[in-house]
């Protein structure tokens, strides 16, 4: 997935800037390796960290991260920012599985692949009869997972699905209200060091202006919240006609049956991440997140 994706940025880099010359330095983060539970894996940034670094000793130039995997909870790592995000994809979420029925027909008992803890809420709120079972790995080896039988269906990002070239396994797209995206769903992000001004440039012709007020209204509401890597927290933005951008927020327990929800409109990202975040405060959001063992 993250090689396609550097393929794509490129592919539109040629277009926009053919004079920048790329060269592709492949990682494999900490997240990647790891086979358990993110949240055993100590601190955040599982999918970053090892990038960033490489980034501030100058080892690259650009980073390519999908924003839903860039913690939300803390500023950008000191040196570096984000020149850009790229126009978004899909931002739900797909099940997978060879049968082919949906996940309100999956009989009770069923075993649905995710170890998101997000899923993993909405799963138990929405569709109480299947059961979540953790698996964790990339997608294509999801995938494999599936059809060895170790799980009966899976859960995975349509975005995902498109980028490794398997859109064709999705069985159904779940909609938006019975499984909320995370924050930064489908949104590619390029970071570089504050100082290249060269590369701050060029990568900041491939960016989306409403995906930018997107991400940055979604952040802060993750910002504001403070969320920990436990606690189910939902919410997409979306840019609306005359420069107005709505922001969805939910908050749920780790079973899914208790949800906070906001809902607002404002014409400014940060304003309105903050408004979303303080109405799931007033609601209860912080003793719900700090109550959820981490
Ligand atoms: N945590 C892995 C990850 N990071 C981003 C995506 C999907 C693409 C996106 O939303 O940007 C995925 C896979 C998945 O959730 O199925």
């Amino acid at each position: 997935m993250a090689l396609a994706q550097v393929e794509r940025v490129r592919g539109e880099l040629a277009v926009k800037r053919p004079d920048v010359v790329t060269e592709v330095v492949a990682f494999t983060t900490s997240g990647d390796r790891w086979a358990g539970a993110l949240s055993e894996l100590g601190g955040k940034g599982a999918f970053t960290k090892e990038i960033d670094r490489a980034l501030v000793d100058g080892r690259i130039d650009l980073a390519v991260h999908c924003m839903k995997d860039v913690p939300g909870d803390r500023p950008v790592p000191a040196g570096t920012v984000f020149a850009a995000y790229l126009a978004r994809d899909d931002i739900r979420d797909a099940l997978v599985n060879p049968v082919g029925v949906r996940l309100a027909e999956l009989p009770a008992g069923a075993r649905v692949g995710t170890s998101a803890v997000r899923r993993v809420a909405q799963l138990g709120r929405e569709f109480p009869q299947v059961e979540a079972v953790p698996l964790r790995g990339n997608a294509n080896s999801r995938l494999a997972k599936l059809d060895a039988g170790e799980v009966d269906a899976l859960l995975l990002a349509v975005s995902g699905l498109e980028r490794i070239g398997q859109p064709e396994r999705i069985t159904e797209v779940l909609s938006v209200d019975v499984m909320c995206p995370p924050i930064g769903a489908g949104v590619l992000g390029l970071q570089c060091r504050a100082d290249d001004v060269a590369t701050l440039e060029a990568a900041g012709t491939l960016g989306d202006p409403d995906v930018w007020r997107e991400t940055a209204a979604e952040r802060m509401l993750l910002h504001v919240l403070q969320g920990h890597c436990n606690s189910p927290i939902a919410g997409y933005a979306v840019s609306e006609a005359g420069g107005r951008l709505s922001l969805r927020g939910r908050v749920f327990s780790p079973d899914g049956k208790r949800v906070l929800e906001a809902f607002e409109t404002d014409d400014d990202p940060v304003t309105l991440g903050v408004a979303v975040a303080l109405a799931l405060l007033r609601q209860g959001a912080r003793g719900l997140i700090d109550g959820i063992p981490h």
